[in-house]
């Protein structure tokens, strides 16, 4: 049981490194918070709610993700090297991918109901 708690220490941490360190992580809270504002405001139904907190918990998860795959790559070589280019690009484009697709999805939830308010 206490290795079960210590797991949850150990993954918070993280959680809080990742916000600290990573200038990309104060972005994805700052856009967080204002989608939320945003979704209290334009007055979400429940399902829109869930879609917004998977596309908000999912984009975090993912940076996290790709901030731990740079310590890595930065850990295994301090020289440039094609494969650690790669690893970091496509760890990137992971979550440059998920970021287009969740500001889609944004879009297409709030701008409709934006127009339907005017
Ligand atoms: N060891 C390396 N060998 C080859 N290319 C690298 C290496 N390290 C980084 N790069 C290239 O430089 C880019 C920037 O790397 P960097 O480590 O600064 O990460 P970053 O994506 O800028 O993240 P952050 O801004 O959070 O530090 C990578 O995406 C990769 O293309």
């Amino acid at each position: 049981m206490r290795r079960f708690f210590k797991a949850f220490v150990y993954a918070w941490n993280g959680i809080v490194h990742g916000v600290k360190a990573e200038r990309n992580m104060k972005m994805h809270v700052l856009a967080a918070i204002v989608v939320v504002v945003a979704g209290v405001l334009t007055k979400l139904s429940p399902v829109e709610w869930f879609i917004v907190m998977i596309l908000i918990g999912g984009m975090f998860a993912l940076e996290l993700m790709n901030a731990a795959i740079e310590r890595v790559v930065d850990l295994v070589t301090s020289k440039r090297h094609p494969l650690a280019q790669q690893a970091k690009d496509l760890a990137a484009g992971a979550v440059f991918v998920f970021a287009i697709f969740s500001a889609i999805i944004g879009l297409l939830l709030f701008v409709p109901k934006w127009l339907n308010f005017m």
